[in-house]
């Protein structure tokens, strides 16, 4: 009884009672947590040490807590810290180097000869860099990235102060990172070694695709995941051409190549999924696997549409992702969202098959628990770290606030993203970057356009 008392002080003895101190109170004309799920008027949010202390109603929060830093956004909504549950950061310096075109032409002739080219540790960080830039004035605070020299994307990650989760590659054939599959892996033990005790940064198994990774690799990448304890992220039936010519070589779709591996369970991250029968969504479900939907780019690419109703009602974990900047082409999860909400509804046929409040949790909580992360972000509660972020809604384009879900997955735009916290540290402040130089990366960005700009 006396424990309950302490954990739901009544008010009148709060202000009794000393206020404690914290490094930082945010007041917020609203708070959406994502879990509970729900709207907060008038709330605050204490930090202190990196994480978040408690949710309050402003005026009680103002009486509980003496802050060194105090911040009022009467106008802003404040959220979790958005997860891009897929990209290829670096990618960012090939953006609108190859539009218009399926997938297998747009990788063959265009972005796999120019990666072969290009791709080194510079490109990765200087490309890493450019994303990150991106994705933090647009409210993503974590990603969850497959991209050669992941050692680099780790390293540009901790110095911009962005929640990552690097992918451990393996692919079939050489590139500037490995020559083959027992490099690749010996690589990846590497890498992950290196992250072992990093709180910011932490790694996944990251197979390119059943297209370009043998059976021999992907056994060892189940055996190392289990033993690692980490996810595996992978394109997975991004086109029917990729079903059509696994069905040809393997005699099975590759969803079944995967579940006979061993790969198909709680640690998988199947990237795309346009291509799913009935009873695959059902092995994924009782696989309990996890689904990152690209919209924009299975859009942009004509991959194919993925059934997000209908594999969110079958209860698997659903998030969100970009994918690269070169096939979407931008880093933007409010244009995401917007884009999930809409298409589930034409593709199901159903105006309520994806509401706003499930869009703003594929791109939060769905994103952590995807990455094994849900201990630590995806939602604003207390004791989880403090990725947040404030939004502007007294702009004109989002007002009148009858909603403020609805104003942020329907209206608003990450323009009107103005701070950014990752675990605490404040790393976008009223639309500045903090920890990243916009005009060194501005020169070296132009530099590199140059280049593969003449190679094009
Ligand atoms: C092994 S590093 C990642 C590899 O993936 C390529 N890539 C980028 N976007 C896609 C996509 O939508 N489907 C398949 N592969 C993609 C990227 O260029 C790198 O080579
Ligand atoms: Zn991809």
């Amino acid at each position: 009884m006396l424990g309950r008392f302490h954990s739901h002080p009544a008010p009148e003895i709060l202000y009794l009672s000393a206020p404690m101190n914290v490094e930082t109170l945010i007041h917020a004309g609203w708070v959406i947590p994502v879990e509970p799920e729900g709207v907060l008027e008038r709330h605050s949010i204490a930090v202190d040490a990196g994480r978040i202390v408690a949710i309050r109603p402003t005026d009680s929060a103002r009486a509980e807590y003496r802050a060194e830093n105090e911040i009022d956004l009467p106008g802003h909504v404040l959220i979790p810290g958005l997860i891009n549950a897929h990209t290829h950061a670096a990618m960012s310096l090939m953006r609108g180097l190859a539009d218009d075109l399926p997938l297998m032409e747009w990788l063959k002739s265009h972005i796999w000869p120019a990666e072969a080219r290009w791709v080194s540790p510079e490109f990765v960080r200087d490309g890493s860099q450019l994303a990150m830039a991106e994705m933090l004035r647009s409210g993503t605070t974590c990603f969850n990235d497959m991209y050669f020299f992941p050692d680099e994307v780790a390293r540009q990650a901790k110095q911009a102060g962005i929640r990552a989760v690097v992918g451990l590659i393996i692919i079939d054939f050489p590139t500037a990172w490995a020559e083959n599959a027992d490099e690749y892996l010996h690589k990846a033990l590497e890498v992950h070694d290196g992250l072992r005790n990093d709180t910011l940064v932490t790694t996944a198994f990251a197979p390119h695709a059943p297209y370009t990774v043998s059976d021999g690799p992907l056994e060892r990448v189940a055996t190392y995941a289990e033993e690692l304890d980490i996810p595996v992220h992978i394109h997975l039936h991004e086109t029917a051409d990729e079903i059509n010519d696994s069905v040809q070589q393997f005699g099975v779709r590759p969803i079944e190549r995967l579940e006979r591996i061993g790969l198909v369970s709680p640690r998988l991250l199947a990237v795309h999924m346009t291509q799913l029968e009935q009873d695959e969504i059902e092995r994924i479900a009782a696989g309990g696997a996890h689904v990152a939907h690209c919209p924009e780019s299975n859009l942009k690419l004509a991959s194919g549409f993925c059934p997000t109703a209908k594999l969110l009602g079958a209860g698997i974990n659903t998030a969100l992702g970009t994918d690269g900047p070169a096939s979407n082409n931008d880093l933007d999860l409010f244009s995401e969202m917007r884009t999930a909400a809409l298409l589930a509804k034409g593709v199901a046929g159903d105006a309520s098959a994806l509401p706003a409040a499930a869009a703003l949790r594929m791109a939060t909580l769905n994103g952590a628990r995807a990455l094994g992360l849900d201990g630590v972000t995806g939602s604003l509660e207390p004791g989880k770290a403090a990725d947040m972020v404030a939004v502007r809604l007294d702009d004109i384009e989002t007002s009148p606030v009858y909603h403020p879900l609805s104003q942020l997955v329907y209206a608003a735009g990450r323009d009107q993203v103005t701070d950014v916290w990752v675990a605490g540290r404040h790393v976008l402040r009223d639309g500045e970057l903090t920890t990243i130089d916009v005009e060194a990366l501005r020169a070296r960005t132009a530099e590199w356009r140059k280049k593969l700009g003449e190679f094009d």
